[in-house]
């Protein structure tokens, strides 16, 4: 089970030194929607060559244009790049060759997918490396959590590696491990804190020790 840090909103300065404060206790670091919309793709590049070791995930959401999209992110670092689980299979299938062409993984995420099981086990058959559930910060603010969607998925992906994300943080935390997610992406439960390091020290040690609620 994996650790994602997710970076939202930061620049590239503050990427890196927030990076720095918590890089040995995350797997993979996440540049979020907001900060490559904002910054470009160099942001990817920027943060890739200054954490050669640390696993890259450019959050493009891809919709559309797949293939392309993929390239770009993987030639800018890129280890792993998104796109959204409500686009065209034809889009999907063209992000999973070229994800393969370039060495890279793709992730799909689920967020606004209705029928979550069908669409993941569909997904699973396309060739995609991960399939993410995710409440977005707008349901976020409604009180919604993908904590049921993870549990339903686990149930029918059978190739893909699983995982979640929006709104996780150390409290909920046992419940998420509980469903034996192959991949825990947390951002605001990490860098909302004041002592981002400690934060992330803790929920790596709860990942490590596999504690459940
Ligand atoms: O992709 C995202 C928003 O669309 C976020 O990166 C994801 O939701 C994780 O951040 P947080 O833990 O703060 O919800």
């Amino acid at each position: 089970m994996k650790l994602q840090l997710a970076l939202d909103l930061v620049n590239i300065p503050q990427a890196i030194e927030l990076i720095k404060e918590v890089e040995e206790h995350i797997d993979i670091v996440e540049l979020g929607t907001p900060v490559i919309n904002k910054e470009g793709l160099k942001a990817v590049e920027e943060i890739k060559t200054t954490f050669p070791n640390l696993e890259v995930l450019a959050d493009v959401k891809i919709m559309d244009a797949a293939g392309h999209e993929v390239t770009q992110a993987s030639t800018a670092g890129a280890d792993i790049v998104t796109i959204l689980g409500q686009a065209e299979d034809a889009s999907i299938k063209g992000a999973v060759e070229a994800a393969k062409q370039q060495g890279k993984q793709l992730l799909v995420d689920m967020i606004a997918v209705k029928d979550v099981k069908t669409r993941a086990a569909e997904l699973d058959k396309l060739g995609a490396d991960y399939i993410c559930v995710h409440t977005g910060y707008d349901l976020q603010a409604e009180g919604k959590d993908s904590f049921e969607d993870l549990r339903a998925i686990k149930d029918i992906v059978k190739n893909a590696k699983t995982a979640i994300a929006g709104g996780i943080k150390l409290e909920t935390l046992p419940e998420v491990i509980q469903a034996q997610p192959d991949l825990i992406i947390v951002g605001g439960g990490i860098t909302s804190k004041d002592d981002k390091k400690s934060e992330a020290a803790q929920i790596q040690k709860l990942i490590k020790e596999g504690v459940t609620a």
